[in-house]
């Protein structure tokens, strides 16, 4: 995402939105799921039953059910966008859905069913070597970035580096330093789009065992340079797969897979809301509430042709999931954008690497033109006989100009040749016909006309769809507006029958405001766990920070904002807070270790170092019973009472074990709060 020029004078054009519903799994069909959702694509729309009411039915530019493949879907609706980033205007593509209904099943795709992102490639290249001429030079390169946890993180290098969006909502968001890969052939992107997955996170979930846990943007740019005109057109292209919105108990996520769903989840209600405020011409559309909104701010609402893909499952167990992912396609059917094309953009790198091949080659030029410069003749040589002790010398010094005049040469040459080395490599970027021909021996003929025809066909079709839809709707008026009353009772009968329909309309939205009502419940519910959850987390780290962070560092660690421009946390200066600067590194307390309150009560002092928690040691349970004295008997002979005296003596001699033992017992019990205390007692 480079910094691009903003439009001058654009022509609204509205999102398009498509619906791909997938099939039934294999899991869902083992658990004995219905199907509730019924496609018909020659209309555009999906419907849904409704276990609870009335069936919904929701109409689309384009709508596909399991037996689509993404080639279809491609030649219909992805390809003249693509066609158009080759005419230098901006285009994104991106797939929205709960988790499990085929986002990457759609953009990546599989060996069997390439996705649309690889079909775009060789599309672009496609068009790129069959328009191949000396007067038309391309530039393609592609990045990668993910966005996870709210890291935006470069997929193309090496160590996955940490990337920060810069910009302003009123010029756009960027971001500047991302990899930028050069392209030659459709297989060099396709490499760089599998190096940049190995690096993309994923995990297993109970509703999809290979979940994308990030949102992942890939982005081709095409610059076109006629010589003609002299112009260079800038075409951009955003592929996205966005993570998908998951419930907790359906995902049976915990620990890190929570904190990751909370952070998809967050993402994608703040693409909800802008969604929202875009489709009600909202004057604050909340673009800066996520990363994700800031890098797609262009693709919605700004300069870019684009097209949003909603997946969906049909298994009644996800029927709302499903209902919210259509509702929200619904709405985003009312943006608008602004597409212009990109025509000089200052940032062009083509124009970049022209002007250094220029350069370069004028430098070449002048190299050689000095070469071919007559040098100056050599110092004639004295007649031996005019100065005869001079002669050596002069011949050393010739001999020696001579050496030097050819090691300069040949440093000469190898500049040269330095220099057309890196016009070699400059010009390798680009690509450039030479005459056409050998360029298009990859792509024969019938396939160029083949895929004309399928444009043509998808065009045709998508007329089709909206004739279609027109036809319904004019259907629906026309009938009652050409309604003509022979008798009152007619016109009556007519007026009830109307004003049952809105009767039942009204039905329906009340309906839809209750089931919102729920979702929204069940929303706030999960939120309000993961609350508890992220709270508890936080009173732990608070505990241990309590325990380690000096009593004098603390009220500046408090202090600590997140900036979120620089993408980082900040210290504001001292004198707005009314807190002293620190002068020094502050202590710890001068004990061994860092202590806690409950360290300083009245925990015994051997242990007060170490006793972050309450650490005292827990006595040992009970291991004798109370002696219980047994009930009075009858007086016994003289030598038995001998006996039990010698007994009793013994145990006083002891120390009255029986005795001193139970109340260490309770004192143990009493720690550790079990019932048996009030049996010791
Ligand atoms: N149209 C389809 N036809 C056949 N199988 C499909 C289709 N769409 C999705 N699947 C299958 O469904 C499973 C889940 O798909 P995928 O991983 O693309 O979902 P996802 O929406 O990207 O999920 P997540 O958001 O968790 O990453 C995969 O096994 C995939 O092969």
């Amino acid at each position: 995402m480079e910094k691009s020029a903003r439009p001058r004078t654009a022509l609204n054009e509205c999102v398009k939105v498509v619906v791909r519903c997938r099939p039934l799994s294999q899991k869902e069909k083992n658990e004995g799921y219905e199907e509730v959702v019924k496609v018909w694509p020659e209309r555009g729309a999906v419907q849904v039953y409704n276990p609870k009411g009335e069936d919904k039915l929701f109409t689309y530019d384009a709508a596909y059910d399991c037996t689509a493949d993404t080639q279809t879907i491609y030649d219909e609706m992805v390809r003249p966008l693509v066609a158009s980033v080759l005419d230098g205007f901006n285009g994104c593509v991106f797939a929205y859905g709960q988790t499990g209904t085929g986002k990457t099943h759609t953009m990546e795709g599989t060996p069997d069913d390439e996705g649309i992102i690889p079909r775009a490639f060789r599309h672009l290249w496609a068009h790129i070597e069959n328009t191949a001429s000396p007067d038309v030079t391309h530039l393609v390169s592609c990045s990668y970035v993910e966005l996870y946890l709210e890291d935006v993180r470069d997929l193309l290098s090496k160590d996955c580096k940490k990337l920060t969006i810069r910009g302003q909502e009123l010029n756009g968001f960027y971001i500047p330093e991302m990899t930028s890969v050069v392209c030659r052939s459709a297989a060099d992107m396709v490499r760089a789009m599998r190096a940049g997955n190995r690096h993309r996170a994923a995990g297993r979930t109970d509703m999809n065992e290979h979940s994308s846990r990030s949102h992942a943007v890939f982005l081709v740019t095409v610059e076109t340079a006629h010589r003609a005109t002299k112009r260079i057109r800038v075409g951009k292209l955003n592929l996205v797969d966005l993570a998908g919105s998951e419930r907790q108990r359906k995902t049976g996520a915990s620990a890190d897979r929570l904190r990751e769903a909370s952070r998809i989840n967050q993402a994608l209600s703040s693409l909800g809301n802008v969604i929202s405020a875009l489709a009600e011409n909202s004057p604050h559309v909340p673009y800066r509430d996520s990363k994700l909104t800031r890098i797609l701010q262009d693709s919605l609402g700004g300069n870019s042709k684009t097209i949003m893909i909603a997946n969906i499952g049909p298994a009644a167990y996800n029927y709302d999931e499903t209902i919210t992912t259509l509702r929200y396609a619904h709405r985003a059917k009312a943006i608008k954008n602004k597409p212009v094309r990109n025509e000089d953009p200052k940032d062009a790198k083509l124009r970049e690497y022209q002007a250094e091949i220029e350069r370069l080659r004028a430098l070449i030029e002048e190299r050689r033109a000095a070469d071919k410069r007559p040098k100056k003749a050599p110092r004639p040589k004295q007649p031996q006989t005019q100065q005869p002790d001079n002669s050596e010398e002069d011949t050393v010094s010739i001999e020696h100009e001579h050496i030097l005049a050819e090691s300069t040469i040949e440093q000469e040459k190898c500049k040269t040749e330095e220099l057309e080395q890196l016009i070699k490599s400059l010009e390798d970027r680009l690509v450039q016909g030479g005459g056409g021909k050998d360029l298009l021996n990859n792509l024969n003929e019938t396939q160029i006309i083949l895929e004309q025809r399928n444009m043509e066909i998808a065009e045709r079709k998508k007329r089709e769809v909206e004739m279609q839809q027109k036809i319904d709707l004019e259907e629906e008026t026309t009938a009652i507006v050409t309604n003509t009353f022979a008798t009152l009772q007619q016109e009556v009968d007519h007026k009830t029958q109307r004003l049952k329909k809105c009767l039942s309309k009204y039905a329906c939205l009340r309906e839809e405001m209750v089931e919102q009502r729920e979702a929204h419940d069940a929303e706030r519910r999960e939120h309000e766990a993961l609350q508890a959850a992220l709270l508890a987390a936080l009173r732990r780290r608070l505990l241990v920070a309590d325990g380690f962070v000096p009593e004098a560092g603390r009220a500046h660690v408090l202090r600590l904002r997140y900036n979120d421009d620089a993408d980082a946390w900040q210290l504001p200066p001292a004198r707005h807070s009314g807190v002293e600067p620190l002068t020094e590194r502050p202590l710890a307390s001068g004990a061994r270790r860092p202590m806690c309150t409950l360290a300083l009560g009245p925990a015994p002092a051997r242990r007060r170092a170490e006793n972050l928690l309450d650490l005292q040691p827990l006595p040992l349970p009970a291991t004798a019973r109370r002696y219980t004295p047994p009930p009075p008997r009858a007086p016994r002979p003289q030598v038995a009472v001998a006996v039990a005296d010698t007994v009793k003596k013994e145990e006083v001699r002891r120390g009255g074990g029986a005795r001193a033992r139970p109340a260490t017992a309770a004192t143990a019990h009493t720690r550790l709060g079990t019932a048996a205390t009030a049996g010791v007692r």
